[in-house]
């Protein structure tokens, strides 16, 4: 390992249209938050791994040589990571006591760690300390798994050596090469399989390339000629575990395929008329026209996601808040919207007033980067070193 401590980051994400849908092969729109995760890595010599996740009040360590026979028989990976290694992670379960239908928060942070830390330096473990803070809210659906997943995913790349340090001395940000963020980005997928079960891609692409994105059946285009949107995220602050949602929307679609096939379908073609929306806003200027259509595709695709059974009262008690000073919301894993001014403000009191987390933020972040310590603001370097 050439560098004693570095920093990485990735953003979050707010799916416009096709959340579950992506999973069962339809289209997705997404687009990456200002609000990122950051990473510092550290390497030592204390012959053991430190894990540091101050949001969720994780504090781990383990010797180095308790981790080695985890890898008996393990290959060690030659960058075309594809499947996870089902007899890495029985043994981890075992090794950690974590069982498999735990959808604990801290197990799953720790279990995606010590996979991806195992398999990436299976020919030589090394003494690091990775300490993780996030500006995102965990469990919240704004993608706080695959921007973990991939800071994790780049960190350990760059300290195994399987990929550059890209930042220069000049620099105070910089990210990799394309071949690079495939390699980080299939990484992060196998921390999102752990988590989440059954992931599509859409996050952890969003996490590393950033910007907006249109996600089909393995192709990813970015799409460059979206209009500024404004979106008002708001937490319902219900705890859920997006492994759960997922894979009762699958056990909905065996149950009443001809039922939820079409709406999977309609999904997809919501996801389709708003990408063609946002294609004629940027051709010929927003109008009021245009920004209706988005607000009814909304409305719909909210519809669509209650058939699929991922509602929640809470979530209705927002779209009527939201609705009755004209805008329209819809969940995103959890929420989202769109908007003008005047409203924001009063909107934002009343859902506060339901308990609600609420907040406006700006889209199309950059992916996956390196930074230098004096990049960052203050705090976070601060509350990284801390730990
Ligand atoms: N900052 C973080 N520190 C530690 N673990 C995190 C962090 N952010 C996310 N995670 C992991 O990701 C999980 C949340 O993933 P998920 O249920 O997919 O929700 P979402 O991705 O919408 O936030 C958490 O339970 C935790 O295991
Ligand atoms: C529901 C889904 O479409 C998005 C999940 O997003 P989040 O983890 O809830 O932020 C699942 C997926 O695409 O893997
Ligand atoms: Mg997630």
């Amino acid at each position: 390992m050439q560098t004693r401590e570095f920093f990485v980051s990735a953003p979050g994400k707010v799916i416009l249209h096709g959340e579950h849908s992506v999973v069962h092969g339809k289209v997705a729109l997404a687009v990456s938050l200002n609000l990122r995760t950051f990473l510092r890595l550290q390497s030592t010599s204390s012959g053991e791994v430190h894990i540091n996740l101050p949001n969720i009040d994780t504090f781990l360590s383990w010797e180095i040589t308790a981790l080695q026979p985890l890898l008996a028989g393990c290959k060690a990976e030659q960058g075309g990571v594809k499947e996870l290694d089902a007899d890495l992670l029985k043994r981890l379960r075992e090794f950690t006591g974590i069982s498999e239908d735990s959808t604990d928060t801290r197990s799953m942070a720790v279990l995606a760690f010590l996979y991806m830390y195992l398999s990436v330096f299976a020919e030589s473990l090394a003494s690091i300390t990775v300490s993780v803070w996030s500006e995102l809210p965990t469990g919240a659906g704004l993608g706080s798994s695959a921007a973990y997943n991939v800071c994790l995913s780049a960190a350990l790349l760059s300290a195994r050596g399987n990929i550059s340090y890209p930042l220069t001395p000049q620099q105070e940000s910089a990210r990799w090469s394309k071949e690079e963020m495939e390699l980080i980005n299939r990484w992060a997928f196998m921390g999102e399989k752990i988590i989440h079960g059954n992931p599509s891609v859409v996050d952890n692409a969003v996490g590393t390339w950033g910007g907006f994105l249109r996600y089909h059946a393995g192709n990813i285009t970015p799409l460059s000629w979206v209009p500024i949107l404004r979106i008002l995220l708001t937490n319902t602050k219900v705890p859920r575990s997006t492994k759960v949602l997922v894979s009762g929307v699958k056990d909905k679609i065996n149950k009443f395929p001809s039922v939820m096939k079409p709406v999977l379908e309609s999904v997809s073609a919501v996801s389709c008329a708003c990408e063609q929306t946002l294609t004629e806003m940027a051709a010929h200027g927003p109008s009021a026209e245009l920004y209706n259509i988005l607000e009814e595709l909304i409305d719909i695709n909210q519809h669509h996601l209650n058939v699929m059974g991922v509602g929640h009262s809470s979530l209705d008690t927002l779209c009527r808040v939201t609705l009755a000073r004209g805008l329209h919301s819809k969940l995103t894993g959890a929420g989202g919207g769109e908007t003008d001014t005047s409203v924001i403000q009063s909107t934002v009191e009343e859902l506060k007033a339901c308990g609600f987390d609420c907040w406006e933020t700006s889209i199309g972040a950059p992916g996956v980067q390196q930074h230098s310590s004096a990049a960052l603001s203050q705090d976070i370097p601060k509350i990284l070193h801390s730990y």
